[in-house]
């Protein structure tokens, strides 16, 4: 065929083509009033979706989880945008590697998933401050979730980044967004300010245009002050919940349109010290059938939970401060380490009684190894390492200050004052207030005293002589996701007393932890430090190569208290043997270095090792070991009430 007759195909095909396919212009996703339904390209619709939170899983395993969920029989995937996340530093923004939202929206597409997004600006989600970033506590007054002019200022920047990056994804313009969620159940926090809802709906219309469906989310006891005109009104239960009663009591704000659950609860969360949370399949996949079968559209929460790696966990306050644990299993189809459950393929059962599943079988479950015991050895107190912790130098002051004051978002703190008279005898000290925010780690000239709690633990007894070192690292246990209206500052909240003199004149030392881990690692400083006795806050580290292929594998730290782990400069996030439920830290195999080279493990142990500091990595999970019930002490440090037993979860 002549060269001309050959070119001229290709525009032939482009225009046959341009006629079958829906293009971007006749492209949409709209609420069918008249009967009760979505349309997606003027077809009906219903989403049987699942939440999978990106910055959760590291993203080399972002396909991997995805394609499970597509094979579950899923056809959208929920996620929320953690602002916290991309916004480190006021005006500095990081979409990268694990935290490009644009590749996950792109791994999305590939695995034929419609996409469900929740910007917020808060998320809740367990999460760190609900994804607000820290930096907006600096100007202490701040009154977050409401019109103040201070948050809708930072809210506005940010979104004015964020929404017209997300602007061509959305699936009227060739994307696949098909709905955006404004704020996160509003109406369960309590300030129930509408100008504040009413200024995000306008931003979100300016930014995105007025075809993207948005809406809102609440429980049943937060639709007055979450729902909003003009946002399409959702609502959020679990399997124990009464379906039809709380459905019936959606119709009085949306008496059109499609049911919709928006986070019907496959799981549950977990809080150190309390019971490991479960959700039965019998339970889950009946409600979830039910809803189906009333041609509701359901988003599972979670369909795979993942990990709050770092710093990242959240905490609730339920009586008193509860922080989420390391793991964000959720007790979930899709196990935190990636593996089909048999809820899942319960839940895959029951929606292919509805619609059409992908043939074909899931993945198996990915090869786990086993390693160790391996044994550590002690690179230094924490103390040996302050001048590399902490290269610029302490911030003095008067009067503590907290993280936020100095800029420190998270992790660790060291406070320092001097004894101005020596203390003979034993004497009380503590912080008023309640005003550990959240746990102190006591030294006096080096040597562990013990450790103060918030709400659990208000007082310990010391000595020392004038001039001695009185050190208090400080943790920040990860900041209020839920619960709460006040704003969840970290570190020594008041000027703590010792007998009777009020402790002033403190050093402030931000510490970078993961620098030194990452940069410098600890057992490179051995020649510069002497370790002292073991005892309070210390790095431990050591090296192994793994065997053959490896795999997936759990560290199992028995005997170790609580503290941090990292593996090759990641940090894996929090361990708390001591307390319980979860026992073992999810690895990734790609944080691992192949057979041959060498990985690195450091421990920063914040309160006592055992006897022999060896640790294993087992070739599966323990989220239930036996809970250290922990117990609630008096508010006022002087009463010695007897501490309450607290219930299970
Ligand atoms: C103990 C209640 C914690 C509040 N959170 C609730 S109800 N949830 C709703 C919230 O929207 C979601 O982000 C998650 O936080 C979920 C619990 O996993």
């Amino acid at each position: 065929m002549a060269p001309q007759k050959l070119l001229c195909l290709p525009s032939l095909l482009l225009l046959l083509l341009t006629r079958l396919l829906p293009q971007a212009d006749t492209r949409s996703f709209v609420v069918d009033r008249d009967h009760d339904r979505f349309l997606l390209d003027g077809a009906p619709f219903r989403y049987v979706s699942g939440s999978l939170h990106y910055f959760r899983v590291p993203r080399v395993l972002w396909a991997d989880r995805l394609f499970k969920m597509r094979m579950s029989g899923l056809n959208a995937v929920q996620f929320y945008v953690p602002w916290n996340y991309h916004e480190p530093e006021p005006g500095v923004y990081n979409f990268n590697a694990s935290r490009d939202l644009f590749a996950f929206l792109k791994e999305a597409t590939l695995a034929n998933l419609l996409v469900i997004l929740r910007p917020g600006p808060y998320i809740c989600a367990e999460w760190e401050m609900g994804g607000l970033p820290a930096w907006l506590l600096r100007k202490p007054k701040i009154r977050l979730r409401t019109s103040d002019p201070d948050f809708l200022a930072a809210v506005d920047s940010w979104f004015k980044v964020l929404l017209p990056k997300i602007h061509p994804w959305l699936y009227h313009n060739g994307g696949n967004i098909i709905s955006i969620q404004v704020e996160n159940e509003y109406g369960s926090y309590g300030a129930c300010d509408m100008s504040y809802m009413r200024h995000l709906a306008g931003l979100f219309r300016a930014l995105l245009g007025d075809k993207i469906l948005l809406f809102t989310t609440d429980g049943p006891e937060g639709l007055k002050c979450g729902s909003l005109q003009g946002l399409y009104t959702t609502i959020d239960f679990g399997p124990a919940d009464n379906m039809t009663k709380i459905f019936a009591l959606l119709r009085k704000y949306e008496p059109r349109g499609p049911l919709v659950n928006s986070e019907y609860y496959t799981g549950w969360l977990d809080y150190w010290g309390q019971n490991h949370s479960t959700r039965s399949v019998p339970a889950v996949t009946k409600g979830l059938e039910n809803m189906l079968k009333l041609g509701a559209s359901v988003n599972m929460y979670m369909f795979h939970g993942g990990t709050n790696f770092g710093y990242w966990n959240g905490a609730d306050e339920k009586g008193r401060f509860l922080p989420i644990t390391t793991s964000y299993d959720y007790d979930a189809p899709i196990s935190e380490a990636g593996d089909p459950t048999p809820k899942l393929f319960a839940i895959r059962n029951v929606i292919s009684k509805f619609q059409e599943v992908p043939l074909g079988p899931l993945p198996p479950p990915s090869p786990k190894m086993m390693l160790g015991p391996l044994s550590l050895h002690l690179d230094g107190n924490l103390l040996a390492f302050l001048d590399f912790l902490c290269p610029q130098g302490p911030i003095h002051s008067i009067l503590p200050m907290t993280f936020e004051a100095v800029n420190q978002d998270h992790g660790y703190m060291l406070y320092r004052t001097y004894l101005i008279h020596t203390v003979s005898e034993p004497a009380q000290f503590w912080v008023p207030n309640n005003g550990v925010h959240d746990r102190a780690y006591v030294m006096v000239d080096g040597v562990f005293q013990g450790v103060l709690e918030r709400n659990m633990k208000h007082n310990l007894f010391l000595t020392g002589k004038k001039g001695a070192k009185l050190d208090v690292l400080l943790e920040n246990m990860g900041r209020l996701s839920f619960g709460s209206n006040s704003s969840d500052f970290k570190g020594l909240l008041e000027p703590p007393i010792l007998g009777q003199t009020v402790l002033t004149q403190w050093l402030m030392f931000p510490l970078k932890v993961d620098n030194l881990v990452k940069w410098r690692f600890p057992n490179q400083l051995l020649k510069s430090s002497h370790p002292q006795t073991p005892s309070g806050p210390t790095f431990y580290s050591t090296t192994f190569p793994i065997l053959d292929s490896g795999g997936d594998t759990f560290l199992f730290l028995p005997g170790w208290t609580k503290g941090q782990v990292w593996i090759n400069g990641f940090n894996l996030g929090r361990y708390w043997t001591k307390r319980g439920p979860q026992q073992t830290l999810y690895v990734p195999r790609p944080l691992l270095f192949p057979r041959g080279a060498l990985n690195k493990i450091t421990l920063l142990e914040l309160e006592n090792v055992p006897l022999r500091p060896q640790i294993q990595f087992l070739d599966r999970p323990i989220l239930n070991g036996t809970v250290h019930k922990t117990h609630i002490c008096s508010l006022s440090a002087e009463s010695a009430s007897e501490p309450m037993e607290l219930s299970g979860h």
